[in-house]
């Protein structure tokens, strides 16, 4: 069944499931406040900056009115830096009390507010009035916007907890590049997205300074090991860590030189300022946010996170790389379970 479908952000994932979204032959609008985007987006179909060399379908259709893309959806997926999540979402509650309608929201941002730690699915539930929407559900899992872009066979999971709502976007997405699994435990699967952030980071400093696998497969056992457990006392369920958004995305974004949180990483490790790859990015970093938040976390629960406060250190300036690896590598010993 087609559906109209509205995208709220149009950066290189926002772009890229959109255009799966056209793709799979539903009528899909997207918004963007940047009027040169939108221009680019509907006349040359490409979104340079954000996906380079890649040509997006010519049914996809863009625009700066939020109203306009929303009008009529039946679905609504926002997606855009989970710092800006609130923001957004105030506006799209203004435009759905105008339009008083009621689509079906989903978001697929990886990151937690700052200060209050929320997820985004508490955010949006917390700013959209309930009579204008249902459950919300999330997309999350290994999913490069490049990879999918070059059509390499890409696993993500949609979670709700209205496994209907979940079902819904399963079909919406699902197609022969593409394929979507649903999961119950959307605290799992969002704090899984969003803790991976700083675990790529750390990825990207190691592989910077020039240390191998031994390293990478070190940090990402161990990082797996305190995301979960932080994420365990905050409800989840342990086995979502085992899957797509937990040891899937670990894998994908503290490997892959396409990941924009490994990439900053690596120029850290190279000795660059926080600053100047923030700068040269161009896009998020959403490891950093989240850095903050999970220490904050971890000081709040009393769960124990030594490589996220490693990286806390360093992105604060209170430690030079190779102290915080020394002091890691220098705890007292434990044992690996328990
Ligand atoms: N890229 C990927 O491969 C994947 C990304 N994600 C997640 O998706 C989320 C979005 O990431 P992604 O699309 O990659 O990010 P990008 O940095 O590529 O793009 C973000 C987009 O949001 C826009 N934006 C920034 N601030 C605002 C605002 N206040 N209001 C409206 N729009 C704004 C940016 O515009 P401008 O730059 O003009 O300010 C840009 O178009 C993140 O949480 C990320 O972790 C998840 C899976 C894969
Ligand atoms: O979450 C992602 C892939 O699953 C994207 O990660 P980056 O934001 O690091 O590029």
């Amino acid at each position: 069944m087609t559906e109209k479908i509205a995208v709220l952000g149009a950066g290189s994932w926002g772009s890229m499931l959109a255009n799966i979204l056209t793709e799979n032959g539903h009528e899909v609008r997207i918004w963007s406040y940047n009027p040169d985007q939108v221009q680019e987006l509907n006349e040359q179909h490409t979104n340079e900056k954000y996906l380079k060399g890649f040509r997006f379908s010519e049914r996809l259709r863009a625009d700066t009115d939020m109203k306009a893309v929303v009008q009529g959806a039946d679905d609504v997926l926002l997606i855009v830096p989970s710092q800006v999540t609130r923001a957004v979402a105030t506006d799209l509650n203004q435009v759905l009390t105008e339009l008083n309608s009621k689509p079906a929201l989903i978001h697929g941002s990886k990151g937690l507010e700052q200060h209050t730690f929320k997820r985004m699915s508490e955010v949006i539930e917390e700013t959209i009035a309930s009579q204008y929407r249902a459950s919300i559900s999330v997309i999350s899992g290994p999913s490069q916007a490049e990879g999918v872009a070059r059509k390499d066979p890409t696993l993500v999971t949609v979670a709700s907890e209205d496994l209907q709502a979940a079902r819904h976007f399963q079909q919406l997405f699902m197609n022969n590049y593409f394929r979507v699994y649903t999961n119950h435990d959307i605290i799992g699967v969002e704090l899984g997205g969003a803790l991976k952030n700083i675990i790529a980071l750390a990825a990207g400093t190691l592989a910077g300074l020039g240390y191998g696998d031994n390293a990478k497969a070190a940090l990402m056992t161990r990082g797996l090991a305190e995301i979960s457990r932080l994420a365990v006392s905050y409800g989840a369920n342990p086995l979502t860590f085992l899957g797509l958004s937990g040891v899937g995305d670990v894998i994908v974004t503290a490997t892959s030189q396409d990941s924009r949180n490994w990439r900053a990483g690596y120029q850290l490790g190279q000795g660059k300022a926080l600053e100047t790859v923030i700068n040269n990015m161009g896009m998020v970093i959403e490891g950093i946010a989240t850095s903050q938040a999970a220490y904050e976390m971890a000081q709040l629960t009393g769960v124990e996170m030594p490589i996220t406060e490693a990286i806390h250190a360093v992105l604060n300036g209170e430690e030079t790389v190779a102290v915080a690896i020394q002091k890691l590598m220098t705890r007292e010993g434990r044992a690996e379970i328990g």
